[in-house]
């Protein structure tokens, strides 16, 4: 099967040839192929974040390469990359993130707006997967109204909203105390799974990385399996 990510070499340096330099990335390759759930292990401040901005085209390495769905975007345009994101990748992050004034179905629904799908198939898709994470009933709430849970479930239905092929996900229940880390989580994998997604979650929790197809260390700027 074809692969959905590939990572090539890449390098990363901020503050370059300055007293404060530091090389993060010294030549990471990473392959994700098609549905596999890989998870990301790493001590704090061994690069996950840049790894994770630069595998979502939010930044770029300093060289190397990313190719997504077989296309090198490392070097492409900024249009071009923010179509890629919107289009093909989704995010979850530590915090939800979700806008406090919409609801959880428009929380969902807007970003399928700016993807241009009609508002009505943009509610249906909300409904459909806010009942896969268990919401129904919470459709109308905002987010403040919403337990932390319940937020992150929302947050999990938004970033699968346009039917990304990667999902990137930065600590994604490490806001939540651990019996809701847990919840929360096994929602997350039923939704990746139920999906056929592929996915690189980074994770400190090394039972939650266990559960998923493969786990990745990063660690002195290079991936090392297991
Ligand atoms: N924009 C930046 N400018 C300078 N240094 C940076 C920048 N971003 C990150 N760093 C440094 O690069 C290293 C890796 O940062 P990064 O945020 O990727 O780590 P992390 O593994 O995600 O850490 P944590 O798990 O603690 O969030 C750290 O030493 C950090 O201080």
């Amino acid at each position: 099967m074809s692969d959905v990510l590939v990572l090539e070499k890449l390098e990363k340096c901020y503050n370059r040839g300055k007293p404060n330099e530091i090389t993060v990335l010294k030549g990471v390759n990473l392959t994700i192929p098609k549905g596999q759930v890989t998870a990301l292990v790493a001590p704090s401040g061994a690069g996950k974040s840049t790894l994770l901005h630069i595998a979502g085209l939010l930044d770029t390495p300093d060289s190397g390469r990313v190719v997504l769905e077989g296309e090198d975007l490392s070097r492409a345009r900024d249009a071009k990359r923010t179509a890629a994101r919107r289009e093909k990748l989704g995010f979850v992050y530590q915090f939800h993130h979700l806008l406090p004034e919409f609801s959880a179905t428009e929380n969902i629904v807007l970003p399928q707006l700016a993807n241009g799908v009609s508002r009505g198939d943009a509610q249906a898709r909300a409904a459909d997967l806010l009942g896969r994470v268990g919401l129904t009933s919470r459709a109308d709430h905002r987010p403040s109204a919403l337990s932390g849970g319940e937020q992150q479930r929302v947050a999990f239905c938004r970033a699968l909203a346009n039917g990304p092929s990667l999902l990137l996900a930065d600590e994604p229940t490490g806001n939540l105390d651990p019996a809701t880390s847990d919840t929360v989580f096994d929602v997350l994998m039923d939704l990746v799974r139920e999906t056929g997604l592929s996915a690189l979650i980074a994770t400190h929790n090394m039972a939650l990385a266990a559960e998923m197809d493969r786990v990745l260390r990063l660690d002195g700027g290079a991936l090392t399996e297991g």
